[in-house]
């Protein structure tokens, strides 16, 4: 009886050793029953800090010579065929869709096999065998997998990784390592070094005779991580830190970050990810979606993409809810869109606030949720700060980021023909829109790949749709204010828009910063005073936004991570009584 209970024990919370706690551990290594986690507390070990970014610099030569021989690694030997992957069985006899390079869209990088309806369900079922498992496993156990993943990204397959992402998602070597190494290994050290935090919280108070503990038990249905295609690291947080906590999760990657995302699944499992943890549904979005939220063990969402679609999916899971379809009432987190603002006030550097602005409207081709997209500037400053915007935008140059022989190119294409075709169509109507004109830029491209020229466009209106509208791409807009307006500018920044992700303030003048950081307190969930608005850091920047861009809560802090725990608590009393009365029940 005591060999099965303890087998299965859930190992989530470090506790005090106490006597009563030491004669328990005796016991049971009397009766031969594996009890490792609870012999120590393992410490993390000390020197978790954020991974230094390589530079690529014009002397970093044996850097760029790895990339180089990854890039062709993965050009070089066709299209890479990627399994679904259920319980560790990768399957390949499936049909596929393929992944382009979005810089040159005639050369498939990757053939995607898309689960069946029985594949959806198997890994669901999967999922749930691999729970009990890996939810008792030794939280070390689970750290190190997450750990070592880290290792092996920042060394052995940092080349490897950089290239899929480069390929796959269009990103300019800097803008990779950024992502599919810095962020990436951040999450998940970060992560190990939050969970051990969370373990040691415990109640403060335990009355004579009595031992309060917190249990931070995984939930108790899987969880199901959908992931954009924006950020190979985002991917890999969204599954990791529920995987870290004891879930089990299945996964559905983005149809266009397909091939870093395999990558990395099969680092994790190198790195010791026992089979079934995470399982792996690339395949149409709403079939995979539709069986997982019909399956009552469903108990969380783990989402990070447009608004429309995590709406879709947050309504779809209230009404299951209303409906009984589940045991728990499933935690739903999502991450969404945004229409990050920069608001530059008159005392502001102009050439600070100028090359803050192109690097957070244009780095990844303006493509990341954090980005630049609606620009205020005052009366006073606008004409040298177009002059210096449009003199620095010269300087940009665009093509095939992943292009061996031309890897210092700064902006690469936009995602896919769906993006571009709607970016064409904005810059289109701005040409002949009265209220816009294109001030820098308005050129696209799709012959090769799908390339639009960074572009700015000045509007009159202050509440104009391109002013409101997520365009997910480089096109920035601008609005010229009266310098008297400063306040009033404010009340329209934190209005016009139903988002709340990031926005920066530009001023040296104290007063108006101080004034900004009241009035647009709600206007951004990460906002920033002289610095653009993306670019957010984990475990410095902690990152997300409120409103219509999603449930602000907080990747890259310690927060996710309890959205993945249901707390047990557990009183356990040292005293027998020996009466049922209380002394208030006794006479005189
Ligand atoms: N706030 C953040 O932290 C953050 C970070 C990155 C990206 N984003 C947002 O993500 C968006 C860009 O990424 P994207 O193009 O991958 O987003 P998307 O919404 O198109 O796709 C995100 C994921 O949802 C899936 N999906 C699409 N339609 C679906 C449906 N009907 N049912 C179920 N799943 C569906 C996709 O296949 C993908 O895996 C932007 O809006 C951006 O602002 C937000
Ligand atoms: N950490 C990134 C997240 C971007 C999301 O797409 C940033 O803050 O720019």
């Amino acid at each position: 009886m005591l060999r099965t209970t303890t087998r299965t024990l859930i190992r989530t919370a470090s506790v005090r050793v106490t006597p009563s706690l030491t004669r328990a551990i005796a016991r049971n290594a009397r009766v031969g029953v594996r009890f490792a986690s609870q012999l120590a507390h393992a410490k993390v070990p000390p020197n978790l800090t954020n991974e230094p970014v390589k530079n690529f610099g014009i002397n970093d030569q044996k850097d760029w010579d790895l990339l180089r021989a990854s890039i062709t690694k993965f050009t070089d030997n066709g299209a890479l065929e990627i399994p679904i992957v259920i319980n560790g069985e990768k399957i390949y006899d499936r049909p596929t869709k393929p992944q382009v390079n979005p810089s040159k869209h005639s050369q498939v990088l990757a053939n995607v096999a898309q689960a069946s309806e029985e594949d959806i369900k198997a890994a669901i079922e999967a999922s749930k065998t691999a729970k009990a498992k890996w939810a008792s496993a030794p939280w070390a156990d689970r750290a190190a997998v997450f750990l070592k993943a880290a290792d092996l990204i920042s060394t052995k397959y940092r080349y490897d990784m950089l290239a899929a992402t480069m390929l796959g998602q269009g990103k300019n070597v800097f803008q990779a390592e950024i992502d599919c190494i810095a962020e990436l290994i951040d999450f998940f050290k970060f992560n190990v070094k939050y969970a051990e935090e969370m373990y040691q919280q415990q109640p403060i108070e335990s009355s004579p005779g009595v031992w309060n503990r917190a249990e931070y038990r995984p939930l108790e249905g899987f969880v199901y991580a959908v992931t954009p295609f924006n950020f190979t690291a985002i991917a890999g947080n969204l599954v990791g830190a529920p995987a870290l906590m004891g879930n089990t999760v299945v996964w559905k990657p983005s149809a266009t970050a397909a091939l870093s995302n395999y990558v990395l699944l099969q680092i994790l499992e190198e790195a010791g990810l026992p089979k079934g943890v995470i399982n792996f549904i690339p395949g149409s979005p709403q079939e995979v979606t539709k069986h997982v939220l019909d399956d009552r063990a469903f108990s969380a969402l783990h989402f990070t993409g447009s608004t429309d679609v995590f709406k879709q999916l947050y309504s779809k899971i209230s009404s299951n809810v209303a409906e009984d379809k589940y045991r728990d009432f499933p935690r739903i987190v999502g991450e969404t869109g945004g229409k990050n603002f920069h608001l530059v006030h008159p005392s502001a550097s102009v050439d600070h606030s100028v090359l803050s602005t192109l690097r957070g409207s244009f780095e990844y081709q303006g493509q990341k949720c954090s980005a630049t997209s609606r620009l205020f500037v005052p009366e006073s400053l606008w004409p040298e700060f177009q002059t210096k915007l449009g003199a620095a935008m010269d300087n940009i140059t665009i093509g095939n980021t992943a292009e061996p022989s031309n890897l210092q190119t700064f902006m690469g294409p936009v995602i896919h023909e769906q993006s571009f075709d709607k970016l064409a169509k904005a810059i289109d109507q701005a040409k002949t829109d009265p209220e816009l004109k294109i001030v820098k830029g308005g050129e696209y491209d799709k012959e090769a790949g799908f390339f639009v020229q960074p572009t700015v466009v000045e509007t009159t209106n202050s509440n104009h749709p391109f002013l409101t509208t997520e365009f997910f791409g480089p096109l920035l807009t601008a609005y010229v204010y009266p310098d008297a307006e400063f306040e009033n500018i404010m009340e329209t920044i934190d209005t016009a828009t139903k988002y709340a992700l990031t926005g920066s303030i530009f001023a040296r003048d104290r007063d108006a910063l101080r004034l900004a950081e009241e009035k647009l307190r709600y206007s951004a969930g990460n906002f920033y005073v002289n610095d653009k608005c993306t670019g957010a850091v984990v475990g410095q920047q902690w990152f997300g936004g409120a409103r219509m861009s999603g449930t602000n809560d907080k990747a890259g802090s310690g927060n996710i991570l309890s959205r993945f725990v249901s707390v047990r608590n557990i009183k356990e009393n040292f005293y027998e009584l020996t009466d049922f009365k209380y002394p208030s029940n006794y006479k005189n």
